[in-house]
């Protein structure tokens, strides 16, 4: 995209107030075409809230918000028009066929049925749910509904996808195919805003991200930059039993770039995770178990805000 190029989302100092309550506290950012860009942060972080004011289903208290260079609270039907929503509850039919669910959602929109028909198989073989064409929703496994929910959503093949949570509650191999999937949508050039309090998913679908908690924004870039600028290299997890964990903290000093005692474990973070595992063996400490690993981007939440973002 060249740089003049006006971004598809843009979001200056927006904020939702529920009476004193700043679910979302002045938050901004800029989204290009094309682009796949994450929320990231715990439950309660504002991410659905933020979702909902993109969306035109919620409004602001203050701010300024533009889809498209529309306002969506001015605007609702046009900027709707160009937007594809995934809830983070899967709202489908469900005595509905799922081909049906295509169909009939496709109505809402006015678009002729001489559209839809090829339109409805050509989205069920991209979820990969032809064979489903004519069950019944409830029959269909939690990765199927989600993948009919993303089918559904791009029904009137929108330039920007609104993704709230989308692999919760999934099993490791419905996410890896939920992922495949997302990843051939930005492929073919829509935009991608998803929120997510899993750092693989992060990690694996955005371009670039803003980490946020307590409905601010504590952190924005890509993955990588993040973690370079937050964290080490690599990390050595310790487990020493619940009662050491804690008190080991003080006989570990030195080693690496930082510690972070947790209840369950310790963390050293450092350039090179084996020598620092040296280092504590030749302390005469004996952790339980060690494990080096890479930085993550569970890592840099806890850096920036002291918490985990799982709870
Ligand atoms: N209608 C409402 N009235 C009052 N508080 C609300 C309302 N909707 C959301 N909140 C509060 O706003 C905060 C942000 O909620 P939001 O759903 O945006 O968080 P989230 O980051 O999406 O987390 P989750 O993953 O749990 O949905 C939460 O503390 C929530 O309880």
């Amino acid at each position: 995209m060249p740089l003049s190029d006006p971004p598809v989302i843009s979001a200056h100092r927006l904020s939702k107030h529920y009476g004193d309550f700043h679910a979302v506290d002045g938050i901004s950012f800029d989204v290009p075409a094309g682009e796949s860009f994450g929320l990231l942060g715990p439950n309660g972080a504002g991410k659905s809230t933020t979702m909902r004011m993109i969306g035109g289903v919620s409004q602001r208290t203050s701010g300024e918000l533009t889809i498209m260079g529309l306002d969506p609270e001015e605007h609702g039907p046009e900027v709707r028009a160009h937007l594809g929503v995934v809830p983070q509850q899967d709202n489908l039919d469900e005595e509905l066929r799922v081909r049906d669910n295509l169909l009939v959602y496709g109505r809402y929109f006015g678009l002729p049925m001489s559209y839809l028909r090829p339109k409805a198989d050509e989205l069920l073989e991209f979820a990969q749910l032809t064979e489903k064409s004519g069950a019944k929703v409830d029959a269909l496994s939690g990765g199927m509904k989600r993948r009919l929910t993303i089918a559904r959503s791009l029904i009137n093949e929108p330039k920007i996808l609104l993704l709230d949570e989308p692999t919760t509650g999934l099993d490791p191999q419905a996410r890896h195919v939920l992922w495949d999937r997302l990843f051939r949508l930005k492929e073919s050039g829509v935009t991608l805003i998803l929120t997510t309090h899993y750092m693989d998913e992060a990690e694996q679908l955005c371009d670039r991200l803003v980490v946020v908690d307590k409905g601010r924004i504590m952190a924005e870039g890509s993955p990588a930059q993040l973690i370079r600028d937050h964290s080490t290299r690599e990390v050595l997890e310790l487990r020493f039993g619940s009662e050491r964990n804690t008190t080991v903290a003080a006989e570990l000093q030195g080693i690496g770039e930082r510690l972070e005692p947790l209840p369950d474990r310790v963390l050293i973070y450092a350039r090179d995770g084996e020598e620092a595992l040296e280092q504590v063996i030749s302390r005469g400490l004996k952790p339980v178990t060690s494990l080096v690993r890479r930085s993550s981007l569970e890592d840099v939440f806890l850096r920036l805000t002291g918490r985990s973002l799982i709870d």
